[in-house]
């Protein structure tokens, strides 16, 4: 059934709302490169608007309806959006695949997850409550202390496009959970499942104001939301550029900040693998969600020992992928988001091909796809540490391969990079792998597998991949404020001033 992109407006205070400048981005479909519909961009002063709304939310009532009801009240929401997710996943599916190029497959799959997304935080909010007034043990018996988790306030949540409204999930979640308000600000290539999620908000009757969904440019709209002195967090997700430039924006409030950035991610495989299963577990590493993945492994690092059929095999795997418009069935890669990614994989592999490496396969637009972003999957060989395809996110399904001789120099050779997010290793000796494990520098380690990702586990990364942890049980910590409340419980006098009537 053909599917149509719903013409939307700015969600602000509960209502759409028109930007104030009534300016409008046009949705793109990557597999056809045809503009398909269009998003409202918002600017600064939408942002005002919203943020005015996010702050009225929080206090209305003295807090009393969201920021200061029990966890409970505000999982009955959280649990409401979910259902109405998992009711509409076929159609969210669809969009969010025409609008990033997403296999279809993949897309319901990330729908699931935006559900159970929901539901874990759900059960976060409620577990809350019992976690309040947790007393804390003091030295001193004329004193009790306990501690208050409070929301943080208003939250700006700045997100990417690879996995459009996961990611936004990722942040929303937590953070209703945790009582905040909220501003996302979706990437403005692909917005449409998130404009989706505030129809469900107004359905399911969430409170005007608590979620509110500026989409536009980021200069436009998630600058002024970075830089907004009445938004007391941010939580981003992108590039490292962007993640820089959002710190050093907050950092002028003393804002805090959680950044989930780039990757340049390693995957070890060792010579007593079993080959196949560890072929396929080195593609999906890099390029499921048509290799734009922050925490894609796209450094091989193979024992010299197996190297050469180890790579005759990845790369005969590799030809079979079916490459297609992501709504056919059976697609595996579609294309990638966009004009300005695709020239930008392009040159990355013309600039690895002149500094002399060999493309081992792909490389270029697939034959059979005369439109779309569609780049082949791409692996790439005879490289050496200092060149570009080594060091640079590519954020597309590029592969570059080294191989190894011993366990310190494939260690050596992961942690050969600024970033530090993910990392694989691949062996039937699971004390290697234990070791391995502890060696990567890195927020995430797979073993025998790389990318599967479950909300119950803590997400993000170190070095240059940013810092803080999104997901898990702590993942609500991220929108909560600790208050410790110190008591003085003696009925005698403290005594350290000497009273006056003893003069
Ligand atoms: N870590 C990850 O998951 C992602 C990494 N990337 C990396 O970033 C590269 C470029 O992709 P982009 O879409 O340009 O990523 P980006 O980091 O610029 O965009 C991410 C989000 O930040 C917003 N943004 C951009 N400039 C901003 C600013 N000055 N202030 C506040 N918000 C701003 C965007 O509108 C979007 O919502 C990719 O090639 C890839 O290497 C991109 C998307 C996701
Ligand atoms: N599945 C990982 C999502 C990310 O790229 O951050
Ligand atoms: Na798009």
């Amino acid at each position: 059934m053909a599917i149509s992109i719903p013409c939307r407006q700015l969600f602000i205070d509960g209502e759409w709302r028109e930007p104030a400048l009534k300016k409008r981005l046009p949705v793109i479909n990557p597999a056809t490169e045809a503009t398909i519909g269009d998003i409202p961009a918002a600017t600064a002063e939408d942002v005002e608007l919203a943020v005015d709304a996010a702050r009225r939310a929080l206090t209305r009532n003295k807090g009393k309806d969201w920021a200061t009801a029990s966890g409970a009240v505000r999982a009955k929401y959280m649990r409401a959006i979910a259902a109405k997710i998992t009711e509409r996943k076929s159609e969210f599916a669809k969009l969010e695949s025409i609008d990033c190029g997403k296999p279809l497959e993949e897309a319901a799959w990330d729908m699931d997850d935006v559900s159970g997304c929901f539901e874990y935080f759900a059960d976060l909010a409620e577990a809350l409550d019992a976690k309040q007034k947790a007393p804390v043990s003091l030295p001193m018996d004329n004193f009790k202390c306990y501690i208050l988790k409070e929301p943080i306030g208003v939250v700006g949540l700045i997100t990417p496009w690879n996995y459009p409204l996961l990611m936004a999930i990722w942040k929303v979640a937590p953070a209703l959970a945790a009582g905040c308000t909220a501003i996302l600000k979706p990437s403005e290539l692909a917005s449409v499942t998130c404009l989706e999620l505030a129809e469900v908000c107004r359905e399911v009757g969430l409170p005007p104001g608590v979620l509110n969904i500026l989409t536009g440019l980021g200069p436009e709209a998630g600058a002024p939301l970075a830089s907004h002195p009445n938004v007391d967090k941010i939580a981003f997700t992108g590039s490292t550029i962007t993640g820089s430039k959002i710190m050093t924006a907050a950092a002028q409030m003393v804002k805090p900040v959680t950044l989930e950035l780039g990757g340049k991610s390693p995957i070890i495989v060792f010579d007593d693998v079993d080959l196949d299963k560890a072929v396929e577990w080195t593609m999906f590493g890099c390029f499921w969600t048509n290799g734009q993945i922050c925490s894609a492994t796209s450094r091989l690092i193979v024992h010299e020992s197996i190297a050469a059929e180890f790579l005759d095999k990845l790369v005969q795997w590799t030809k079979n992928i079916k490459i297609s418009d992501p709504l056919e069935e059976g697609c595996k890669l579609g294309p990638v988001v966009s004009e300005g990614q695709y020239e930008k994989i392009l040159k990355v592999i013309s600039t690895a091909k002149s500094e002399g490496a060999t493309i081992a396969c792909g490389g270029a637009r697939p034959e059979h796809l005369k439109k779309g972003f569609y780049i082949e999957p791409t692996i790439i060989t005879d490289i050496n540490t200092s060149m570009q395809i080594w060091r640079e996110e590519v954020f597309g399904p590029v592969l570059c391969v080294k191989t190894f001789a011993t366990e310190d120099e494939a260690i050596e050779l992961a942690n050969d990079t600024h970033y530090g997010l993910g990392g694989a290793v691949i062996s039937q000796d699971l004390e290697r792998c234990d070791r391995v494990s502890k060696a990567l520098q890195a927020g995430i380690v797979w073993i025998n597998c790389s990318q599967p990702c479950f909300c119950q586990a803590p997400w993000g990364g170190n070095k240059r991949s940013g810092f803080g942890r999104e997901l898990g049980e702590g993942g609500i910590d991220n929108y909560l404020s600790v208050k410790q409340v110190t008591q003085y419980v003696s009925n005698e006098q403290w005594g350290w001033y000497q009273s006056p009537s003893k003069l």
